[in-house]
């Protein structure tokens, strides 16, 4: 059994680490969806009130709200695959939490990639408004190195550099995946 954690700023590459996931039959559960669901429940869009719901949530629940609603999709993943991909840690607690239900089958991979490269990648990609824009990128930065972001990704146990071509980092998540790690 294999629980790999993504953990990566803005436009890192942790959707396309799960893409990669994906194609190679490996499920992906995301916790952003999880918040996306709290939004819904709530009668609010996830579009405008991602950020808030997950404050709320942690405020309401703990540290832990949203590694805990991960937990029950994560365990029914694993019973159909050996490797299951979590997209988007983002606090100390959630890693905590993760190692308690799967001891050293839990595997943190930190997704890094300098400002500037990340921006501009962003601006490709140009999925919302805060993808053109830099002074929003900044905002959702802090907003989620606030939640402990920068050292999840000082205790992860693998790096990944998303520096150079995009099929050389498609290639070394597909390593990840496969190897014992
Ligand atoms: N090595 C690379 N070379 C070129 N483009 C890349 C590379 N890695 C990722 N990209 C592109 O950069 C954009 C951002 O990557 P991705 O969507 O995976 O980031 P993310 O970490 O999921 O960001 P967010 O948290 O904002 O959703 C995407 O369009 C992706 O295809």
């Amino acid at each position: 059994m294999k629980v790999l954690g993504t953990v990566g700023l803005p436009g890192s590459g942790k959707g396309e680490a799960a893409a990669v996931a994906r194609e190679a039959g490996v499920p992906v559960v995301t916790m952003g969806d999880v918040i996306r669901e709290a939004c819904r429940d709530r009668g609010l869009d996830p579009a405008e009130h991602h950020g808030s719901v997950a404050t709320a949530l942690r405020e309401e629940e703990g540290e832990t709200a949203i590694a805990e609603r991960s937990l029950p999709l994560i365990e029914s993943s694993l019973e159909e695959a050996e490797t299951v991909l979590v997209d988007g840690l983002r606090s100390p607690a959630e890693i905590e939490r993760f190692e308690d239900a799967f001891g050293d089958g839990f595997v943190l991979v930190s997704i890094e990639a300098p400002f500037e490269t990340r921006a501009e990648r962003l601006a490709d990609r140009g999925r919302d408004d805060t993808d053109l824009n830099r002074e929003a990128l900044r905002a959702r930065e802090e907003r989620e190195l606030g939640f402990g972001m920068g050292e999840v990704m000082d205790r992860a146990d693998v790096t990944v550099q998303n520096t150079a071509s995009l099929e050389s980092f498609r290639e070394r998540i597909r390593e990840l995946l496969e190897d014992d790690l």
